[in-house]
């Protein structure tokens, strides 16, 4: 995992972007941790389409640590950069940046290392074309 204060920039491409809602809240009022896995998923998935051109599901996630809260109302973007694309595997790192309430400052909320899998209409892994 990149640290944090060595990366201040997102690394990859803006896949996702939305808005933390307060029915994404625990009940103390903090964004979940599992929501932003989802957001994560989702950007990986997007990107992870377009190098498979087609179907794909996640196989793994490696490597998450959750460095800051996210609080309502923040935007959230996911930027995606492909790490390696193997047979039918593609590796993604996934990181979450939002922008600070007091400054406006863009802080890394999250990365990850995201796995999928190319897959055919019947769930079976499929080479991706080169
Ligand atoms: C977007 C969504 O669909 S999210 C839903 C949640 N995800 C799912 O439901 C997927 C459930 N899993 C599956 O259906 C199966 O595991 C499959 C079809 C994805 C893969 O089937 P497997 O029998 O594991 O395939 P196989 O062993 O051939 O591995 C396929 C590739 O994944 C890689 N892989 C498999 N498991 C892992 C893992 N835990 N970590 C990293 N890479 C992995 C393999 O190295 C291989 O890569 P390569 O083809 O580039 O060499």
């Amino acid at each position: 995992m990149n640290d944090i204060d060595d990366n201040p920039t997102p690394q990859g491409d803006l896949a996702l972007q939305t808005v933390a809602m307060p029915r994404d809240t625990n009940p103390s009022g903090d964004i979940f941790g599992g929501w932003l896995v989802s957001q994560m998923d989702l950007a990986g998935m997007v990107t992870a389409s377009e190098v498979a051109g087609g179907r794909v599901a996640t196989v793994a996630i490696e490597g998450m640590a959750f460095l800051t809260p996210v609080h309502v109302g923040a935007v959230v973007s996911c930027y995606c950069d492909v790490l390696e694309i193997g047979r039918s595997s593609i590796r993604i790192v996934v990181e979450v940046w939002i922008n600070s309430k007091h400054d406006g400052e863009p802080i890394k909320v999250t990365e990850g290392d995201f796995v999928f899998v190319a897959i055919d209409e019947t769930g079976r892994t499929r080479a991706i074309k080169r």
